[in-house]
């Protein structure tokens, strides 16, 4: 079949710092259009964004794609995870998102930790224990400090679900997502209405589950997008699970995605809730599970340091005593929202190029701590040799980014040729859609996953112990301190 005669279909990446859209030829995979268009995020305390931009953004990139997006027969959105989006009575944002990196809430999660019985009742229960990007958190401090607004609040939304929404004019969002918000019991896939109700959150505000490889509606009338009204809508997802599902992940592969956000994660078929906090139980957008670790520092973290240096990213130098750890923005993973960047081990011999090679290290070596966690019993083998770690994101393309993660994992790191997992998974859902396949299957059949393998070499073991030490000693220093805004 040729591109004009296979139904084509868009995935639509809304991420942090931007929205990729990409059309594709169901059949082939093959890219026949694709759009980015930047988003803003604010500054200073907290981290916020406009929902309206995020529409637009979308508007703008599927601009790009010419008319291939008008002749798609489906498609699906996947958005940064845990949000909080509030809608009024007419539809409209109530105020800017609380963004997945706004730690503002740390305070008034770990209340909430607290109330419901500690970090394993939560565990138990929604499979996480909220760390301060929850969407729970979100609300409980928006309930507290912005009452109005709160009070004012008709529908309470995720970035994915707001989108999908403004496509199809019903309220949905899908299990993958809705495992981040700290308010969908695991263990039942429900809500779970004990938990609503300790943080006064009315369950009609919220919107319905749709099922893996259910539609979730159909483009309504839609002036200023290059949809035709009627093409098939589907339930969208996370962008985690939109990478896993556009790798066509397969339970005991790990992948780590470089991108705002470091995360590491696998497919599993069972939910093994971790009381630590550390993993987050997720579910996929199948019917597995993505057990998570996410960093607050990673690729924005690394390159304000690289500007601070004056240098290129790339321009990194081996060797040196120093140890940076680069919690810019607090961090999550370990998780002391209240932290802030921290070097140790300056000497007069150290370089820029070293401390720049520092925060590369201390931003991955925050991951692949959490990799044993993730993988649990679902750590497979290669003829004896450790399976190789799936790299994604836009830091995938750097070659510092790819060395520092060989020399501190002492893996082989498979770098997929395709750049955009999460717009593909997403494209990927909507194809199955058309098909009736499941969406991992589709990205199979596509290849997406194809791409080098880099050897792996010897583990740095002496910068792994010294980043280690360092961190164990940083955090008595961090618990506690107050973060830039406060998380009160
Ligand atoms: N060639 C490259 N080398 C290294 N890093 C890159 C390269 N291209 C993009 N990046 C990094 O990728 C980041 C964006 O990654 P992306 O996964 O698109 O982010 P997000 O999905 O969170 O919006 C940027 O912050 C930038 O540092
Ligand atoms: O909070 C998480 C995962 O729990 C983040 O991974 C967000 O989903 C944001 O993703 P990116 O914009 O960095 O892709």
């Amino acid at each position: 079949m040729s591109v004009a005669d296979a139904p084509l279909v868009v995935g639509v990446d809304s991420s942090t710092q931007s929205t990729k859209a990409l059309v594709v030829d169901s059949s082939s995979g093959e890219v026949v259009a694709s759009g980015q268009a930047p988003h803003t995020v604010s500054g200073g305390a907290g981290r916020e964004s406009d929902p309206e931009q995020w529409w637009q953004a979308l508007a703008d990139a599927l601009a790009q794609c010419g008319d291939f997006a008008r002749r798609a027969a489906a498609v699906s959105v996947a958005g940064q995870q845990h949000g909080l989006v509030t809608l009024g009575a007419d539809g409209r944002p109530v105020r800017p998102a609380l963004l997945w990196n706004d730690v503002r809430p740390a305070a008034r999660t770990a209340d909430l930790v607290q109330r419901l019985g500690g970090p394993k009742a939560w565990a138990d229960r929604i499979g996480s224990v909220p760390a301060p990007a929850f969407t729970v958190g979100k609300w409980a401090w928006l309930r507290e400090h912005e009452p109005t607004a709160a009070a004012a609040t008709a529908a309470v939304r995720l970035p994915h679900d707001y989108l999908t929404e403004r496509l199809t004019g019903q309220g949905t969002t899908d299990r993958s997502d809705a495992s981040g918000t700290g308010w969908w019991a695991a263990s039942i896939e429900r809500y779970d209405e004990e938990i609503l109700a300790l943080a006064d959150l009315d369950p009609v505000l919220l919107p319905s589950v749709v099922g893996p490889g259910e539609v979730a509606g159909t483009v309504r009338e839609l002036p200023d997008l290059p949809f035709s009204k009627g093409t098939l809508v589907g339930p969208g997802m996370g962008d985690n699970a939109a990478a896993a599902l556009g790798l066509g992940l397969r339970p005991g592969t790990p992948v780590l995605s470089l991108g705002t956000s470091g995360t590491v994660y696998a497919v599993s078929e069972q939910l093994v809730p971790d009381p630590s906090g550390t993993v987050a139980g997720f579910a996929d957008a199948r019917g597995d599970w993505l057990p998570l670790a996410c960093t607050l520092n990673c690729t924005l973290a690394v390159d304000r340091i690289a500007a601070l240096l004056g240098r290129d990213r790339e321009a990194v130098e081996s060797g040196g005593s120093a140890v940076l750890l680069p919690f810019l923005d607090g961090e999550r993973t370990p998780n002391l929202p209240g932290a802030s960047g921290l070097l140790h081990g300056l000497r007069h011999e150290t370089t820029a190029g070293q401390l720049l090679q520092a925060a590369y290290d201390g931003a991955v070596f925050a991951l692949l701590r959490a990799l044993g966690l993730v993988l649990g019993q679902d750590e497979r083998t290669v003829d004896g040799s450790a399976s190789p770690l799936l790299l994604i994101g836009g830091g995938a393309r750097g070659t510092a980014w790819q060395q520092t993660v060989r020399r501190l994992s002492g893996r082989p790191v498979q770098v997929p040729r395709a750049q955009e997992l999460v717009a593909l998974g997403a494209a990927a859902q909507a194809a199955g859609l058309l098909t009736g396949e499941d969406a991992a299957a589709v990205a199979r059949r596509w290849g997406t996953s194809d791409g080098p393998v880099l050897e792996p070499t010897e583990r740095d073991d002496a910068a792994w112990e010294r980043i280690e030490g360092v961190l164990s000693d940083a955090v008595p220093l961090f618990d506690g301190s107050g973060s830039p805004g406060g998380t009160s």
